[in-house]
């Protein structure tokens, strides 16, 4: 015998337990499932203690840079790494606790612990349970991949998720991957005191991104001592003597170790948490990778069954995750029209000074045919910037010369994150760029030069092949 509910819900992510507060709020009896930590990976392996990690290395770099502000420390500058990462693990304790006692204490919510999969399109077992309900909502995120690499199970590799449990720092830690993941690592562990090494296999870093942006992050990686292998074709794992030896070079001869480090992060990209869900036995599809696929709405191949964050394979941060909760909420309880497709992409890479981003990049912006226009300034002549002494990086708007729509923006420097949010509400609202022109920003912020940066769009040459 199955119990029944109106709703259930497979994942306690970014998108489960909000929409657990509006499905119940509505009258629904429902239930939740969560197999591990609830708040998901944001909470307790991605976002929340990695951007506590990068608080604590840009007050060990700001304390270095010291003396540049005429601050006298008395002596060398020492990281306890054990504290550090206590600081890290508080931080995502409190949270995870705040969202497990939040759905405890929801009236109209049951809360089931343990590894939900389908037996039916419209029932799920659970351990010695079996529950059913009209509608499920899937919210079961993803993890780390870890491709069959040559060598790369004879090895103790870390992932996002073990490298989180480390009490001592490595000496020397070879990251694979130089997208999100691998470059926030890279500059927290290499501030922390490690000897860092970013393997990639693209030409460039988070090579999604303009080349002006991805050479200016190598620039500013490279000049704290880390050490940036692109054209990384090869690469290769095996135990050696004084740790782990990786093949970088497809030209390495052989006999020749490569390089030599204590430690492996493998930042390799995600996968989907749907190859132990059952989703044969509810029909559900997905596509080579595993995602679920959806439509416009979030609605699964079967009726009844929506997918929601990560495991849709359409969008992989949380705010986009926590969308795809305001998507399905509208639109089943609100009487809305929500769509996925009109949601505008904008994201953040928490390097330090970090990397805003929304739309399209340049590259994007002129293979499209449009007629562009672009417009580029130095964060050496962005007044916050030069007084606080932090000039790295560049702030950048691509414009469409017809419509004077935004496309796209780029701000890679100090509070890049926060100012890149006056061009992401400007796109929001679908107001031309000359509604910026005529904005009193306040003085001194990064924010106060988007209208200067408007004022100075100049058009671009389309590609010879437009
Ligand atoms: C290191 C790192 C840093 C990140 N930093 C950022 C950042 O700064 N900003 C940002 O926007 N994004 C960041 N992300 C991405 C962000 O964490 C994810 O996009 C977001 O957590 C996805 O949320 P979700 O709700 O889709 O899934 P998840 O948060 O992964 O939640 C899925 C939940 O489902 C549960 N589950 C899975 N299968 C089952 C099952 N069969 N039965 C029961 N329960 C199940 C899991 O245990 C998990 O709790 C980061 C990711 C990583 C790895
Ligand atoms: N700031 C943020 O919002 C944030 C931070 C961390 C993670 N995330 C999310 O997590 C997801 C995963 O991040 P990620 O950095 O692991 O993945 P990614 O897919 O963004 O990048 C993976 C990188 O690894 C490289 N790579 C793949 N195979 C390789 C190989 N064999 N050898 C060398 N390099 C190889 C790729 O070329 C790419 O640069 C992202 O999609 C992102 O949405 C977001």
């Amino acid at each position: 015998m199955s119990r029944r509910f109106d709703a259930i819900i497979v994942g306690a992510g970014q998108a489960g337990p909000p929409l657990a507060g509006r499905l119940t709020a509505a009258g629904m009896q429902v239930a939740l499932v969560e197999r591990q930590f609830f708040g998901g990976t944001c909470v307790n392996t991605g976002c929340m203690p990695t951007k506590t990690l990068v608080a604590s290395a840009r007050v060990a770099h700001q304390v270095r840079r010291a003396a540049d502000y005429g601050v006298v420390l008395g002596g060398e500058v020492g990281i306890d790494f054990q504290r550090v990462m206590a600081r890290a693990h508080t931080v995502t304790d409190n949270a995870r606790g705040n969202v497990e006692r939040w759905l405890d204490g929801m009236h109209g919510l049951t809360v089931l612990r343990g590894h939900a999969r389908f037996e039916s399109h419209d029932s799920l077992r659970i351990g010695g349970e079996a529950i059913s309900a009209p509608r499920i909502f899937l919210n079961v995120g993803g993890r780390a991949l870890v491709p069959d690499m040559p060598g790369v199970h004879a090895i103790p590799y870390l992932t996002n998720t073990s490298i989180l449990q480390l009490d001592i720092l490595p000496e020397h830690l070879a990251i694979v991957g130089g997208s999100y993941i691998g470059l926030e690592f890279a500059q927290m562990f290499r501030r922390f005191g490690a000897k860092v090494t970013i393997i990639e296999q693209q030409p460039t870093l988070i090579g999604r991104e303009d080349d002006d942006v991805s050479s200016t992050i190598a620039e500013i990686l490279q000049g704290e001592g880390i050490a940036v292998r692109t054209h990384a074709e090869c690469v290769a794992f095996a135990k050696h003597a004084s740790g782990i030896a990786v093949k970088v070079d497809c030209a390495c001869a052989s006999g020749d170790p490569g390089l030599i480090v204590s430690h492996v992060l493998l930042a390799v990209g995600r996968r989907p948490n749907t190859d132990d869900l059952g989703l044969e036995h509810a029909g559900v599809s997905t596509d080579k990778h595993g995602y679920i696929t959806v439509d416009d709405t979030l609605a699964t191949s079967v009726p009844g069954i929506w997918a929601m964050g990560d495991c849709n394979g359409r969008g992989a941060f949380t705010h986009t995750a926590y969308n795809d909760f305001e998507i399905i909420a509208a639109n089943l309880l609100d009487g809305g029209q929500r769509r996925v497709s009109s949601r505008i992409a904008g994201y953040a890479l928490y390097i330090d000074p970090p990397l805003g981003r929304v739309g399209m990049t340049e590259a994007q912006a002129r293979a499209s045919g449009k007629r562009v226009l672009v417009s580029k300034r130095p964060m050496s002549r962005v007044g916050r910037a030069v007084e606080r002494d932090e000039t790295q990086g560049f702030m950048k708007i691509v414009a469409d010369a017809d419509t004077h729509r935004i496309l796209g923006a780029a701000i890679l420097g100090i509070s890049g994150d926060e100012a890149i949010h006056g061009v992401i509400d400007l796109m929001n609202a679908d107001q031309p760029y000359d509604t910026l022109q005529w904005a009193v920003p306040i003085h001194p912020t990064v924010s106060e030069l988007l209208p200067t940066l408007v004022g100075e769009l100049k058009p671009v040459c389309r590609p010879a092949s437009s």
